[in-house]
């Protein structure tokens, strides 16, 4: 049986990475396998999580085909290698930290998709960017702001289906919430179910 893909999305510095590889290991015990993102970021900004290249690599990449999904946000260019393809074909669930701006492409391409939308409290997001410190204060504010628009656009209803994961408190806790999700297919303790936010 073919294996389901799991869109991870939520604001700049919700928690979406830290939340994979505090999960890394109990996702690996359920055969989820988690994609490396190809970033053009700096290869020391982008972490092991990611892989950088530069603008040129990444359009060489995409004209080869390499990607399954991509697009750009906050000015850098990210792809999701071809390779998930193979995994939920073999049967493995894949999680992809995603965008919101793509989840309708992500959808159309991956009908069954489950849909996570991390969130935190505004007051508490806007400290743990400044806190991480991996952009300056001008691209924190325009990440922010960006995220106005996302909320707006998903009252509208762009987001019906989404399964809701609160992580303003301890990051244990959201890891236990999203195992509920993957394990059940809903998640018993999340902010909402199946939310129409
Ligand atoms: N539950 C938590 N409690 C405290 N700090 C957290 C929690 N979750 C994440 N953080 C911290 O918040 C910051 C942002 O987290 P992270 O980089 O994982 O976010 P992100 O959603 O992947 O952001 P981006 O989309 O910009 O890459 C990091 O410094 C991280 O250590
Ligand atoms: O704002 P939206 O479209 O949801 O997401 C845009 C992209 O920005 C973030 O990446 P990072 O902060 O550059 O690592 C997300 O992970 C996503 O890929």
């Amino acid at each position: 049986m073919a294996g389901r893909l799991i869109y991870l999305i939520g604001p700049s510095g919700s928690g979406k990475d830290s939340l994979l590889d505090a999960a890394r290991a109990r996702l690996a015990e359920r055969g989820c396998r988690i994609v490396r993102r190809v970033i053009t970021r700096s290869a020391e900004a982008v972490g092991e999580a990611a892989q950088g290249v530069s603008p040129q690599q990444f359009a060489a990449m995409q004209a080869e085909g390499a990607f399954a999904l991509s697009w750009q946000a906050n000015g850098l260019c990210y792809g999701i290698p071809r390779q998930i393809d193979d995994w939920l074909a073999a049967g493995n669930d894949v999680l992809v930290n995603g965008s919101r701006a793509h989840l309708v492409q992500a959808r159309e391409r991956y009908p069954t998709a489950l849909v996570l939308l991390l969130t935190v409290d505004q007051a508490v997001l806007r400290q743990r960017l400044i806190v991480r410190g991996r952009e300056a204060l001008v691209d924190i504010e325009a990440r922010l702001a960006r995220n106005a628009q996302f909320t707006a656009e998903l009252i509208a209803g762009n987001g019906a289906g989404l399964r809701v994961l609160d992580n303003s408190g301890p990051l244990e806790q959201t890891v236990e919430r999203l195992l509920c999700c993957l394990d059940h297919g809903h998640s018993a303790h999340a902010m909402g179910i199946d939310t129409n936010l």
